[in-house]
């Protein structure tokens, strides 16, 4: 099997080092923490495909320095970040489980109860890296709702696998999922 993949996305062209996840299964390891580059490419794209929302909401981590990006295109002031743990300076903060391809454990991902006020009666857009078995963004999307929030639009720059075949999910382009014996 090849030991990289190549991506081109915005633009822009990434080797992507394909590593193995499971006995069976091996994913391309799609990384934009500290890639400036392809974040600025990609964001203003997926702005464009975005119908109007009032706010935009990620989870820590990888979709940070995304939805920085895209509320700065959008000329937004703020934006949301679903975090994986609690913290002593948030107020009774919402919380729920989440599970994602490349958890190896079940985590937590928690909204501030200052943030899920702001949010309550918007119009919400989730922004994600990349949308692989789904189950991110649907914890994103649960806290969203248990805020009171309608989410209008999932955007994330990468569909991996199945996720490509959603007709819910705006994406700019496909990552293939690697099998083997
Ligand atoms: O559709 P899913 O199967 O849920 O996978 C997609 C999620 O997985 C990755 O995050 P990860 O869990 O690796 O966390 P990180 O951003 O904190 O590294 C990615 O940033 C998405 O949030």
């Amino acid at each position: 099997m090849d030991k990289t993949y190549t991506l081109e996305v915005a633009g822009v062209t990434r080797e992507l080092p394909i590593m193995p996840i499971a006995d069976n299964l091996s994913i391309a390891s799609f990384v934009i923490l500290g890639d400036t580059e392809l974040v600025t490419a990609a964001a203003p794209l997926l702005a464009e495909k975005l119908p109007e929302v009032d706010v935009l909401i990620t989870a820590e981590a990888k979709g940070i320095p995304l939805i920085f990006e895209v509320s700065r295109v959008l000329k937004m002031k703020k934006y949301y970040v679903a975090r994986k743990s609690t913290k002593p300076y948030m107020d009774a903060p919402l919380i729920n489980e989440v599970e994602s391809i490349t958890t190896q454990k079940k985590q937590i991902l928690c909204l501030d109860g200052a943030d899920a006020r702001e949010i309550s009666g918007k119009r919400v857009a989730i922004i994600d890296d990349v949308i692989s078995t789904g189950k991110s963004l649907q914890a994103i999307e649960d806290l969203v709702v248990k805020a009171g929030g309608h989410v209008a639009a999932r955007a994330a720059i990468l569909a991996e696998g199945d996720a490509a075949k959603r007709s819910d999910i705006i994406f700019l382009q496909e990552l293939p999922l690697f099998f083997h014996e």
